[in-house]
């Protein structure tokens, strides 16, 4: 159903700020020669233009088909154009809507922008008049989903923004791979250990990737209670289900011309990796209660700190999802593999963390970095960014509190099996900032486990 393409990333009434053709218009006219001006004026811009003669033939058109916006003649046979967007708002449509209409219809043209209407246009226009109210709409839509994705990215900026640290043989195969499947439109699996950089690699990629002036969303799975992952990954419309009381976009909406990052993919319901497989498959997604199939234009980079071989095997993971995310299976490398990464990070988290705390930085020394290099790690990079953001507001390294490389479980032969997996757990803790889910879930346990042996030994954790 797409037409001729033509005018790149921007038509010529465009800016370089988004793309016509990733939007999508029904043009409803009772008057043929208006619809076919219309049409000739947009398809050569717009990825997808359709027309209609009234509204029950653009209900039919939109249950199969997903429309950005709506040229709408007030004056329509049978229901009226002004009737038919109130149906339109009630029922949940969340696009925009320029009404076309003659001077005798004004004031009902300036209700109808209080009813739900983004703008309107008097006839007779130019193309160029038309052009531009629909540029107004597509830069609000495309605005609102800057500043949503602004908003998610603002929390992990500071550690992000510049990119992966680490000068080792590891860190520079893993930077020429990225760089190389960057330019690819494959969807990309990272796996590696936990804190080990595998979304910091993933924005990499995106960042050199030809969609880097698009989003990068991130969706850390296991985050999102398990009956609502469906409806925050592709929308829903308003009476879907209990509590859908609007129509909302869904992750993929906000990622339209960019990059999914699903963090901790194995932890997707098993139903859900249905659903995206068949989403990744088809490239269309159907928001949960609507009729319709939206286009997705989005490239999937999935993360998982499991085997997920071994989850495939386990019956926990879908095979067939696996191979169709691990078209390109990358490795992000535990720390205590590329220990000589460790004096480049620590200055980098340094200048960083004394920026952002407003404390003084602390003498480094060689000493210090052999002491660094020594220890195992087990939380990686963010154990070692944590170590260094405590050692600020302490004002010291606290290295006594360190074991050493093989030495994870501190303390050697002689320590009896329960006070190794006491270590092992409290430095597990520590290594993820506290967070008792995140440490539960990286020992293999349940954390109601991990609260009641922390009760045990007199543990109060945050
Ligand atoms: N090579 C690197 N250079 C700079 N910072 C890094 C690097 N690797 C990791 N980090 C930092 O370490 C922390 C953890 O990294 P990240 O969240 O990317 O790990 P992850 O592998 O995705 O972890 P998880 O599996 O737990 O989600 C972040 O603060 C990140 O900025």
């Amino acid at each position: 159903m797409r037409h001729e393409r033509e005018g790149g990333a921007a038509g010529p009434a465009g800016t370089p700020e988004f793309n016509w053709q990733a939007h999508s218009v029904l043009i409803v006219d009772d008057e043929e020669g208006m619809r076919s001006f219309l049409a000739r004026a947009l398809k050569p811009r717009c990825g997808l233009v359709e027309t209609a003669p009234d509204a029950e033939h653009a209900m039919r058109l939109m249950a199969r088909l997903h429309f950005d916006l709506l040229i709408l003649d007030i004056a329509l046979p049978g229901k009226s154009g002004l009737d038919w967007l109130h149906e339109l708002r009630e029922s949940g449509f969340a696009g925009d809507v320029i009404l076309i209409t003659a001077f005798a219809d004004l004031d009902t043209a300036i209700n109808a922008l209080r009813g739900g209407a983004s703008d309107f246009i008097l006839k007779p226009f130019r193309v160029d008049q038309i052009l531009n109210a629909i540029k107004n709409c597509f830069q609000r839509a495309h605005l609102a989903r800057e500043n949503f994705i602004l908003r998610r990215e603002l929390a992990g900026l500071a550690a992000d923004v510049e990119g992966l640290v680490g000068q080792s043989a590891a860190m520079e195969s893993l930077r020429a791979v990225l760089r190389r499947v960057a330019q690819m439109p494959s969807t990309v699996l990272l796996l590696g250990e936990s804190g080990t950089g595998k979304e910091v690699a993933a924005r990499a990629l995106h960042r050199m990737s030809p969609r880097a002036q698009r989003p990068f969303v991130p969706v850390n799975c296991p985050a999102i209670a398990a009956g609502l992952i469906e409806s925050e990954l592709f929308g829903h419309v308003k009476g879907a289900f209990t509590g859908a009381t609007e129509t909302r976009n869904g992750l993929f909406y906000y990622a339209h011309g960019g990059t999914l990052f699903l963090d901790e993919i194995s932890e997707l319901p098993l139903a859900l990796q249905t659903r995206l497989l068949r989403v990744l498959e088809e490239r269309k997604l159907r928001p949960v209660g609507s009729e319709r199939e939206v286009p997705v234009d989005v490239r999937i980079i999935a993360a998982s700190n499991r085997d997920l071989a071994a989850e495939v095997a386990a019956g926990r993971f879908r095979q067939d999802l696996y191979f169709r995310l691990a078209v390109v299976e990358i490795v992000s490398p535990p720390l205590r593999e590329r220990a000589e990464d460790i004096p480049d990070l620590v200055r980098h988290f340094m200048r960083q963390l004394t920026a952002q705390l407003g404390v003084p930085a602390l003498a480094l020394s060689n000493t210090l970095f052999a002491r660094l290099e020594a220890y195992g790690w087990p939380g990686n990079v963010r154990e070692l960014r944590n170590f260094i953001e405590r050692s600020l507001i302490l004002g010291g390294f606290p290295v006594e509190a360190l074991g050493t490389r093989g030495d994870v479980l501190a303390g050697g032969m002689d320590l009896p099996l329960d006070e190794v997996e006491k270590r092992h757990i409290l430095r597990m803790l520590d290594a993820c900032g506290g967070n008792k889910s995140e440490a539960a879930r990286r020992l293999g346990v349940s954390r109601k486990t991990l609260e009641r042996k922390c009760a045990e030994w007199g543990e109060s954790v945050a």
